[in-house]
């Protein structure tokens, strides 16, 4: 049986090629991701890291390949598209409101189908507050829910936008270096966090820190120059010469 007809896996991706005036930034990569899992992407400055994410959101058109996700083809879907499959995506720096409480950015996220405005409006239903006190519990801002986000740390300020993500109830969330600027206690609570959320989602990051890929990661995907060098457990990927070789030994 050829992979390509595989709907085990929440998402698969299959010669994914993106070229950026003759330049391949992802070249003919394969992949394939099974629910629950959290997958891990490392590899060295300009591998292609967030490129790969960029083209799971649609945010970059593959020059070639398909995403299949639940077996529907994102290549075709445009950006709200991808969103609205299921797909949520977190950048490297904190996109909070910083003038609003930690709740009114977690009602704001809830996926009533209204705007910024519109959603403020609308009457809390006890079973939004009840969703939003859930979250905030999950993402250690209980004791903050009306604190305004711009007085949180750098820390609680990635956990609220997890949250912000964790309320759409996206199967898939993408997180890019959700650990980057945390204090050492900060990065252990994330790590528990994401092993929580994977008991309901599946999660591909990107990260660096080696310590913190290996208490999270199911397996761990190695991008060199928009290939795969290698892929495994964190065990297996951190032993292997050649991710020694290029990523870890520098
Ligand atoms: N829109 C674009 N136009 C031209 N080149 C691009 C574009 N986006 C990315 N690139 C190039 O593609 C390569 C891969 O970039 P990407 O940001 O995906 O790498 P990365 O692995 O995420 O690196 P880092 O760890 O530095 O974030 C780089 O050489 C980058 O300059």
């Amino acid at each position: 049986m050829s992979q390509g007809s595989n709907t085990d896996f929440i998402l698969a991706v299959e010669g994914l090629t993106v070229s950026f005036d003759g330049f391949k930034a992802v070249n003919d990569l394969s992949f394939y991701v099974d629910q629950n899992e959290i997958r891990v992407i490392i590899g060295p400055n300009g591998a292609g890291k967030t490129t790969v994410l960029d083209l799971i959101c649609g945010r970059t058109k593959a020059t070639d390949g398909s995403i299949r996700f639940r077996n529907r083809e994102l290549t075709r879907l445009k950006e709200h598209q991808i969103v609205k499959a299921g797909v949520g995506r977190k950048f490297q720096n904190p996109s909070i409101y910083p003038d609003l409480t930690v709740f009114e950015n977690l009602e704001i996220s809830y996926p009533s189908g209204r705007g910024v405005f519109g959603s403020l409006a609308f009457k809390r239903s006890a079973e939004v507050v009840a969703r939003i006190e859930e979250i905030a519990g999950r993402i250690f801002l209980s004791e903050h829910l009306h604190t305004q986000a711009d007085l949180l740390s750098h820390g609680q300020k990635q956990w609220l936008e997890i949250g912000m993500l964790l309320i759409q109830k996206p199967e898939l969330l993408m997180l890019d270096e959700p650990v980057a600027g945390m204090s050492v206690n900060e990065r252990r609570q994330t790590a528990v966090l994401l092993r929580e959320i994977a008991k309901e989602h599946t999660m591909i990051v990107i990260e660096h820190d080696m310590q913190f890929v290996a208490e999270i990661a199911d397996k761990v995907t190695v991008l060199h120059q928009g290939r795969i060098l290698a892929e495994g457990s964190p065990e297996k990927v951190k032993a292997d010469p050649k991710v020694i070789e290029v990523y870890l030994g520098h």
